[in-house]
């Protein structure tokens, strides 16, 4: 079996870890084990995302799209006291631990799941990601063609993407598949080799 961190099963060891470090300002510790996405720290990508975007509203519904073992998820629920926040996954040991995570952290808002887990008639009004381009090209538009159109009218989503790895082809054919009026595509920062794209659902 092949071992990518988006595997649904990793194969590697679990040997699970323990990593403290701040989030949404607070000291926190948190669980990760091999055979997930960056089990050492913070990613650099989601680190530029956290610094770049602007501070949640204190309520609503959000969603961190591939949430490995939760540090986006954990930020937002930190950040906004009275959010529903839902971080979806296809690896079950990511999952398992962002669960955890969440758990020891009192955060019961935070609902961890593979994405179908999540119920149709959900909308957001705030997605939050760091997505798995590795996976491809095809997989990653499906993704966006998945999720983006869940945004609700007036939501937004940011989106961590480095630049090597092909962050303005990706804006392009954002633009492209979600076109205006219905949506606004844009570069909202630039930072260390990556770039933070905004996906505004205007109407
Ligand atoms: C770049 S990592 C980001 C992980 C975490 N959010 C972070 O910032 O450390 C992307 C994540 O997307 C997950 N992923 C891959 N395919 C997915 C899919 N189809 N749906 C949801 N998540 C997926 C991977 O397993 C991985 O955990």
């Amino acid at each position: 079996m092949s071992d990518h961190y988006f595997t649904a099963e990793p194969a590697s060891a679990a040997e699970q870890r323990s990593l403290s470090l701040e989030l949404a300002g607070r000291p926190v510790t948190v669980r990760t084990a091999g055979g997930i996405f960056s089990p050492d720290g913070l990613d650099k990508g989601t680190a530029v995302l956290l610094h770049e975007v602007p501070a949640p509203p204190a309520s609503g519904t959000f969603l961190d799209l591939g949430c490995g073992w939760g540090p986006i998820a954990l930020t937002l629920a930190l950040s906004s006291p009275d959010a529903t926040v839902y971080a979806v996954d296809v690896n079950e040991r990511a999952l398992d631990l962002a669960r955890a995570n969440a758990r020891s952290l009192g955060l019961d808002r935070v609902h961890v799941s593979r994405p179908d887990g999540i119920p149709g008639d959900v909308s957001f009004d705030l997605i939050w990601s760091n997505p798995p381009i590795r996976v491809g090209k095809a997989v990653l538009h499906d993704l966006m063609r998945t999720w983006l159109p869940r945004l609700a009218p007036g939501g937004v989503a940011y989106l961590v993407v480095q630049k090597n790895l092909g962050s303005d082809s990706l804006q392009r054919w954002l633009a492209d598949e979600l076109p205006a009026p219905g949506y606004a595509v844009s570069r909202f920062a630039s930072d260390k080799g990556f770039r933070v794209l905004e996906v505004r659902r205007v109407r």
